[in-house]
């Protein structure tokens, strides 16, 4: 496995995961999922803003697992709450809270609130093991409905109403989702130029040799 043309998405959120894996299928490399190693610490979420908490996940995978990788921080904008659940999106409803019971606690929050604007935000960071990273970020506007509808998708997904095609995200089937989509507009961003991705990526891996001899003196 070259570790230049490897990269690990670095996500435990299974929805993501199999966005994140359509929306690069193009993209000249191997792609591995966390699955795909033995277990790694969990990376604390402690950032003030997606793009920190984004550049955490991505740049601590590449440095334990030793290969350049893709992650995703996002989450749900809500103008009535004052940006909330923002960064907060994933442990809003408590730490075991399921995604129902996320998207019950935010009808309820919104009961009596004629403002139902939101937003998806999403930063999707690109690290090698060295430390820098690339950055690329996108937002899909809707509005909160009134009450969950769909089976598809994850999270939010059920009362995220995207205005244009009158349904809620999990009304749409995934590649319909990623063509308008917060993460799915990021990740076009990154397809657009995978070159210069490439280029980056070798510019800041050490030869692939030298990789091999790392991970061989790591394992002996
Ligand atoms: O950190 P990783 O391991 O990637 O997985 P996570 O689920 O914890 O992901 P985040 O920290 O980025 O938290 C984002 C939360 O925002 C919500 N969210 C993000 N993108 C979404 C989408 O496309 N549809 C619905 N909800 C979404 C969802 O509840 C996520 O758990
Ligand atoms: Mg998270």
């Amino acid at each position: 496995m070259n570790p230049n043309r490897t990269l690990v998405i670095a996500t435990r959120n299974k929805g993501k995961t199999a966005e994140i894996r359509d929306l690069l299928k193009d993209f000249p490399v191997e792609i591995k999922n966390l699955d795909d190693f033995g277990p790694i610490p969990e990376v604390v979420e402690d950032g003030e803003t997606f793009d920190e908490n984004a550049y955490k996940k991505a740049s601590f995978t590449a440095r334990i697992l030793g290969y350049p990788a893709l992650s995703d921080d996002s989450g749900l904008v809500v103008e009535a709450l004052d940006g909330a659940p923002g960064v907060h999106s994933a442990r809003w409803a408590g730490p075991d809270a399921s995604d129902a019971q996320r998207c019950e606690k935010l009808m309820k929050v919104l009961e009596d609130q004629t403002n139902r604007a939101a937003a998806f935000e999403c930063v999707i960071s690109i690290a090698v093991p060295e430390g820098p990273a690339l950055t690329y970020e996108d937002r899909c506007e809707g509005i909160i409905a009134r009450a969950p509808a769909g089976e598809n998708g994850f999270g939010y997904d059920p009362v995220f109403f995207f205005p244009p095609l009158k349904k809620t995200f999990a009304q749409l089937t995934m590649a319909e989702k990623s063509r308008v989509s917060h993460r799915g507009k990021a990740l076009q961003q990154v397809q657009n130029e995978f070159e210069k991705v490439l280029k980056w990526i070798d510019r800041h891996m050490p030869s692939p040799q030298a990789a091999g001899c790392q991970s061989l003196s790591c394992e002996g």
